[in-house]
């Protein structure tokens, strides 16, 4: 089968996007997606994106993740912006998105480049001593850290990943954070599904200024966040029992289009 398919990049976290509103490939099919994620044979990229037509008809589209692991996952934001920006692209919406996710409706806009997506209210997150675990869409371990560039994320993100404390759900992922200013934090990722790095995560620096906010790390409610790939932002409102109006925004870019077998 050939397959046309677009890459996008949202600050270095890479996806594959297919436009499959046509149903042209099947979601049950780990290896080909696997395949079309890996970056010796194949497009490679951290992740898959299905451009769906959505049940809702109050949606412009539907999104369906999937790690390079090729198996269907949690929200991926970083991947969300991304996919507003192929809707644009592929001409379904102009500057503004309404969209159903795993984890529910998702609004989006675009302005000046920057693609801002509304992520999920959160209302529990449980502090600990050493670390902050939050579900922002997908899960994350969230460690405050000193020398955050010189910590080995793959294997000290893996070994946290595989640890007990995680085993019965499903893995999470890992962000290893330093803070640089009363509003800026620098973030680096090991991502569940990619096993590795990657250079950005959306639902982890989200995860990331929710878990300073509430940690006191922070006073300010927009927090920037320098990851390897690129700056992000993050906003949001405080409430008594939760984070609402939670705004992720950065930039999104198509990178190449091409044509696959498979
Ligand atoms: N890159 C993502 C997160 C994707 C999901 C994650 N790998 C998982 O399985 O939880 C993002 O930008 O949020």
């Amino acid at each position: 089968m050939k397959l046309t398919f677009y890459k996008y990049q949202g600050t270095g976290n890479d996806f594959v996007m297919i436009d499959n509103r046509t149903m042209i490939i099947s979601k049950n099919d780990t290896k080909i997606i696997q395949g079309l994620c890996d970056r010796r044979f194949g497009i490679g990229a951290d992740g898959l994106i299905l451009l769906e037509n959505s049940n809702d008809p109050e949606d412009d589209f539907k999104m369906v993740y999937f790690n390079a692991d090729g198996n269907e996952s949690s929200m991926c934001g970083n991947g969300g912006r991304c996919l507003v920006a192929f809707a644009k692209f592929l001409g379904i919406i102009e500057n503004s998105a309404r969209f159903t996710a795993i984890d529910g409706v998702h609004e989006a806009y675009i302005k000046e480049g920057i693609v801002s997506l509304k992520m999920q209210d959160v209302q529990e997150i449980s502090e600990n001593d050493d670390y902050i675990y939050l579900d922002t869409g997908s899960p994350h371990h969230v460690i405050f850290t000193k020398n955050v560039g010189v910590i080995d994320i793959q294997k000290e993100g893996a070994a946290i990943r595989y640890s007990e404390r995680y085993k019965l759900n499903n893995g999470t992922n890992v962000n290893f954070v330093e803070p640089v200013s009363e509003d800026t934090f620098s973030v680096r990722t090991y991502e569940r599904g990619v096993e590795d790095e990657t250079l950005s995560c959306g639902t982890g620096v989200t995860a990331v200024a929710l878990a300073a906010f509430r940690s006191s790390r922070t006073n300010s409610d927009k927090v920037k966040l320098i990851t390897p790939g690129g700056e992000l932002s993050v906003s949001f409102k405080r409430n008594e029992d939760d984070f609402s109006d939670v705004w992720l925004s950065g930039p999104a870019q198509l990178v190449f289009k091409g044509e696959i077998v498979c």
